[in-house]
């Protein structure tokens, strides 16, 4: 019989806000289960909402406790964003308007972006100093900018946003076109902003460990299948009739995971990619500042942007309309003077 050693571990902060929403809501059992930071890591919850979220929150927290996770080492429920963050390890931003049909992302920019100065101003304040940050409310890599900028001593490379849904949809629509197993497919990349101008590049992707521009007929890879990646939010809003959430926080989960617990490599040795928005360097010509998307692998805590891909012409225009459009976001938050 294995004894169980969890309570050795000192827990975890995991802040979620929009906790009495439904991402928040899909996100909360599974982290408190262990799917996102391990099976022996301890992990204290603190649910933030606004006063009419409250009582969803509340009535999560109960059923949470009706769970009883041994890993769940108490639940905060806070209006308050700066008792929300205090200590803050993991910080998942998720609370605020999703869009509906006939909305682009960005055109929740006036609407969501306010919340994203004050949370990133009290993540500087009082988060721990290893906090981790990821935007998952929309537009999520402009919100991701916002409360980065907000929040000055806090090292930029912990503010993220969550593109790992759009990666894992490419690599499901790509393995469905191709016949294979997820598992069989490597290398997808998505590029720049969550929003339709997003660039799923199977350039180096693999199925099979042959090249997946052979599998699959390539005027389908750089046509249709990237208008359907993109477009799939849109498309779960108009048959669902209402946007995504399990595999919203699927990725969410997935995208802290493998942050913090690192990407590892596959049975060749060769390193595991995934996509993450993080900020930009000034890799493969993305202005320096911006939240975009790109090729990533994680070790030892930190993400780290996978350099020296070649960029053929077609890339570089796709890449180029998206990061556009980020510099237009940024722009336009400027203008609103929300940074
Ligand atoms: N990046 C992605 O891949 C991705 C995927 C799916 C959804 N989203 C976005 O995630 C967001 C949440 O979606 P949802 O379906 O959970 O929405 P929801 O409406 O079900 O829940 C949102 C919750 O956020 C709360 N909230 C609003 N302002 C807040 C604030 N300032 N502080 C704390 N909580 C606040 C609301 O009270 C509500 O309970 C939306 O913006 C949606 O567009 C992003
Ligand atoms: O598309 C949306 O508005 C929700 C989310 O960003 C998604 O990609 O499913």
């Amino acid at each position: 019989m294995t004894h169980d050693t969890n309570t050795a571990k000192a827990p975890v902060t995991v802040t979620l806000t929009g906790a009495g929403g439904q991402i928040g809501y899909a996100a909360m059992f599974r982290i408190a289960a262990g799917d996102m930071l391990g099976a022996n890591q301890p992990v204290r919850l603190r649910l933030l909402e606004i006063p009419q979220g409250m009582r969803g929150a509340e009535g999560a927290a109960m059923e949470l406790a009706d769970c009883a996770f041994p890993l769940l080492a108490g639940v905060d429920i806070t209006d308050d964003p700066g008792a929300g963050f205090e200590g803050a390890n993991i910080a998942m931003l998720i609370g605020s308007r999703p869009r509906t049909a006939g909305m682009e992302r960005g055109d929740l920019l006036a609407a969501n972006g306010a919340i994203f100065g004050p949370q990133g101003a009290a993540i500087g304040a009082g988060a721990a100093d290893d906090v981790r940050v990821i935007v998952v409310g929309n537009p999520a890599n402009t919100n991701a900018l916002i409360a980065q900028q907000h929040a000055p001593d806090v090292p930029a490379s912990r503010f993220t946003a969550l593109t790992r849904l759009d990666h894992n949809r490419a690599v499901g629509l790509l393995a469905a076109e191709a016949g294979v197993a997820v598992s069989e497919v490597d290398g997808v990349t998505i590029w720049g902003n969550h929003s339709a101008t997003q660039y799923p590049d199977l350039s180096h992707a693999t199925v099979a460990g042959r090249p997946a521009l052979d599998a699959v007929d390539a005027s389908w890879a750089r046509g249709a299948y990237i208008e359907r990646v993109a477009k799939r939010g849109a498309e779960i809003i108009e048959v669902r009739g209402g946007s995504s959430v399990a595999s919203a926080a699927n990725a969410a989960i997935e995208h802290v995971r493998d942050w913090v617990l690192g990407t590892g490599t596959a049975a060749d040795g060769v390193p595991r990619r995934t996509s993450a928005a993080v900020v930009s360097h000034g890799e493969y010509g993305v202005p320096e500042g911006l939240v975009s998307s790109f090729p990533v692998v994680s070790h030892g805590g930190d993400w780290e942007i996978v350099e020296g891909l070649s960029v053929d012409v077609f890339s570089r225009e796709r890449i180029g309309a998206s990061v556009a459009e980020l510099e237009a976001e940024r722009d336009a938050v400027r203008e609103l003077g929300l940074i």
